[in-house]
């Protein structure tokens, strides 16, 4: 049967006070999350910051202890079957058959797609197989593919109708490089096609190179969320200085009441009391050899790192690498 399509609404997913308790333990509270109607949000957060648990909710899949969820503009889980045939969702454990093939699981779900004819279902099957470069292993069945191909797969079920909003939790999880850009791709096309995004990741590099908004969770709170442009802005600027004379220099800085520390190849320099032209003159005046300059972005490594230095959570070492310093 169709239902009325959800009404357009500015926010395409909002909670309001949303908590989460499993046996006495917190796993979510006080998330008060925005999504953006046509943007792509990042939930960014360390392994056990309650990313899932907050995405679950927001599908219908757990109960929340205490909160409210809308998505579309409708209230959760009350109307879900409103909201639903208009959400593409990804999350673990998406119901596969182990005997069956990829392509037959799809036809499975495909058919139990309200928006979607009969006659319609082969040709969006194979559209959703094509699009993360699935047809060749279709006729495998699913109990023989790599994780990067169940990904793959959960990700052509999310996209098997054009939706408005889709919910990816850690999509990139068992993919190579390749499978990683093909993700982001998939990602890019949705936001061109005005689908709002809700992707979850403990990558900061991967947020960074997708997402217009990001959440940040720890230990089941936001404790920051906005758009990606103005949480890279916050925070204080660095400089960092390639040089064989890391130590010279930051005594040379030190010496004139500028914080700097050493980095394997140089340093790094605090510019909140000063500027890029006086650091370079006073390096240059203490006979530094300086071979490289540029200024840091500083904004969401430093809400990382500030989560990290309170002790429960370490970012992913991809993360570090891509990322970080
Ligand atoms: N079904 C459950 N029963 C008991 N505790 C749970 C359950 N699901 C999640 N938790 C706990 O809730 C907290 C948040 O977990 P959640 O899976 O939401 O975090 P996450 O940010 O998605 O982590 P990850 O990146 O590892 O998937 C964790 O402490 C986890 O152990």
């Amino acid at each position: 049967m169709a239902q009325a399509a959800p009404a357009p609404v500015a926010l395409a997913a909002r909670t309001r006070g949303l908590r989460k308790l499993y046996r006495g333990t917190v796993a979510v509270d006080h998330v008060d999350l925005d999504v953006p109607q046509g943007s792509v949000l990042g939930m960014l957060g360390p392994n056990g910051s309650g990313k899932t648990t907050t995405i679950r909710m927001l599908l219908g899949l757990t109960v929340p202890t205490a909160g409210t969820v809308e998505l579309l503009g409708v209230p959760m889980p009350e109307q879900a079957e409103v909201a639903l045939p208009e959400v593409g969702a990804l999350v673990e454990g998406p119901g596969f058959h182990s005997f069956l093939s990829g392509r037959d699981n799809l036809l499975r779900l495909a058919a139990a797609e309200p928006m979607l004819a009969g006659k319609a279902i082969p040709g969006a099957v194979e559209d959703a197989l094509a699009r993360v470069r699935l047809t060749d292993a279709a006729d495998r069945r699913f109990r023989g593919y790599s994780l990067g191909m169940k990904q793959r797969l959960g990700l052509a079920a999310a996209l098997l109708v054009p939706r408005r909003l889709v919910v990816l939790d850690e999509p990139t999880n068992g993919l190579d490089p390749a499978g990683t850009r093909e993700v982001r791709e998939v990602i890019g096309q949705l936001h061109a096609a005005g689908t709002t995004v809700l992707v979850s990741s403990h990558l900061l590099a991967e947020v960074e190179a997708t997402c217009t908004h990001v959440a940040v969770l720890h230990r089941g709170t936001v404790v920051a969320q906005g758009e990606l442009a103005t949480l890279l802005e916050a925070g204080s600027p660095a400089l960092v200085v390639s040089t064989p004379d890391g130590d010279k220099a930051v005594e040379a800085l030190r010496d004139k009441r500028i914080p700097a520390r050493s980095l394997p190849d140089g340093l790094q320099v605090d510019l909140t009391t000063t500027t890029a032209p006086e650091v370079v003159a006073i390096l240059v005046g203490a006979g530094v050899a300086v071979h490289e300059v540029r200024k840091q972005r500083t904004g969401l490594e430093e809400l990382f790192a500030r989560l990290t230095e309170s002790g429960d959570a370490q970012p992913d070492v991809d993360g570090q690498e891509e990322g970080w310093l």
